[in-house]
């Protein structure tokens, strides 16, 4: 089905609500990859230079508790989006009530205003999680300040959140339109086109932090992959499953019998590591060893594939002809652990005649810290987000745009 996009609705004079995801890696208040921001661009762009006032909403990481606030403001991403736009953007440090309402009443045509993160709504009243739950009202709320809400947060589309969902729902129902923007739309082509008749060997490469948030698209991804190569976080619930010892590895236990079923119903489709790098504590300084065997002792964690997983994921990958990769193989951010993650990019970067897709901010990110983003075919700004997509579901915040 068609949906509607940005360049179909007049934006002149317009107050245009904008949900982008600019949930980018941020370490003390700095933006350490800003691909997300730049990214959302071209719908920015579009909607200032045909004269909207543009309302951008998003989310920031997740917000468990007050102390989680300072450190996921949204203001470094305002500054950030002004040094790439070379024009003010107003950050209000609020998402709801009068200071929020009067900075969008003074805006001009061709304004940016960015709002404080819709999760911080998470915390702090009586609904509970008003964003993540998508309480209808917040939605409301949010949809009375626009005349138009444009949904270009493709990394976000997996999720039905008051931001997205919500405030199309209520935008859909006092009758202004809800359209997709360029991102989203790139997105849903690019992916689109790769999934529809895969060119086989289909290789998926999992691995990253959210283990019980991503384990569920396995089950789908089985029928289409020849291989399923897990690493990183998503690896040690899986060892565990098989009886392995994995020491303070990340380990969700409420997964377990969910892995023993994957890996029944996949069969030798799985490929775990077999080696690991491990360390004491989570820690650059933590001194860094390699494991003989699949087994990790009990006072370490292991933070990386070792060296024989490598290989065995490299010769897995030889002649493959897609490749869909979300999550990094260990915790790249620290040197010592990056090896995993950079060798897995480079095997993907050497195919030949391949469709190579990495999703996921922090996978991009390594991407790109690594050096091996412009040997890849498609990176998309979506982890949870393309992997759903990929299998077959439709995601409800692409759902919940309107259709042409
Ligand atoms: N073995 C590991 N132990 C702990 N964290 C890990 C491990 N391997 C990868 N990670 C972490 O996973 C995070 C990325 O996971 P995730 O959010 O799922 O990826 P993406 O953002 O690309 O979708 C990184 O911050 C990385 O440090
Ligand atoms: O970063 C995101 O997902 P991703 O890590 O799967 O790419 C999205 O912004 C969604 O964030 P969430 O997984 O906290 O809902």
């Amino acid at each position: 089905m068609k949906k509607l996009i940005v360049s179909d609705v007049d934006v002149n004079g317009k107050k245009v609500l904008m949900r982008a995801d600019f949930n980018v890696p941020v370490k003390d208040n700095q933006i350490t990859n800003d691909n997300r921001i730049v990214a959302a661009l071209p719908t920015i762009k579009y909607v200032l230079e045909h004269h909207g006032k543009l309302v951008l909403l998003s989310h920031l990481g997740r917000v468990k508790s007050d102390a989680d606030k300072a450190g996921l403001t949204l203001a470094p991403v305002a500054q950030r989006l002004s040094e790439l736009l070379k024009q003010e953007v107003k950050f209000v440090a609020t998402n709801e009530g009068s200071e929020l309402e009067d900075a969008i009443a003074a805006m001009n045509d061709g304004d940016v205003l960015l709002m404080e993160n819709t999760r911080f709504q998470d915390i702090d009243n009586d609904f509970g999680k008003r964003e993540s739950k998508n309480d209808p009202k917040l939605g409301e709320y949010w949809a009375s300040l626009g005349d138009v809400f444009v949904n270009d947060a493709f990394g976000t589309a997996h999720r039905s959140h008051a931001s997205n969902v919500g405030i199309a729902t209520a935008m859909k129902a006092a009758g202004k339109p809800v359209a997709a923007g360029y991102l989203m739309e790139k997105e849903i082509k690019f992916l689109g086109n790769a999934v529809e008749n895969p060119v086989h060997p289909f290789v998926t490469i999992l691995g990253g932090a959210k283990v019980s948030d991503k384990i569920a698209v396995i089950d789908n991804l089985i029928p289409k992959s020849d291989h399923i190569l897990i690493g990183g976080g998503m690896a040690y619930t899986f060892l565990a499953a098989q009886g392995h010892k994995i020491g303070k590895s990340l380990f969700e236990e409420d997964r377990v019998e969910m892995a023993k079923e994957l890996l029944a119903k996949a069969g030798d489709k799985i490929v775990l590591p077999v080696d690991h790098v491990v360390a004491q504590e989570f820690s650059n300084d933590s001194q860094p060893e390699v494991t003989s065997g699949v087994d990790i002792p009990d006072d370490a964690m292991a933070l990386d594939i070792g060296p024989k997983t490598v290989q065995l994921f490299e010769d897995t990958l030889k002649g493959a002809k897609t490749v869909v990769w979300n999550g990094p193989m260990g915790a790249f951010e620290m040197s010592n652990f990056a090896n995993g993650t950079l060798k897995v990019g480079k095997a993907l970067g050497g195919l030949q005649d391949a469709i190579t897709i990495v999703g996921g901010g922090d996978s991009t990110a390594a991407a790109q810290q690594l050096g091996i983003a412009d040997q890849l075919s498609h990176i998309s700004t979506g982890g949870g987000a393309s992997l759903e997509y990929l299998e077959g579901k439709e995601l409800p915040g692409i759902a919940s745009i309107s259709d042409k």
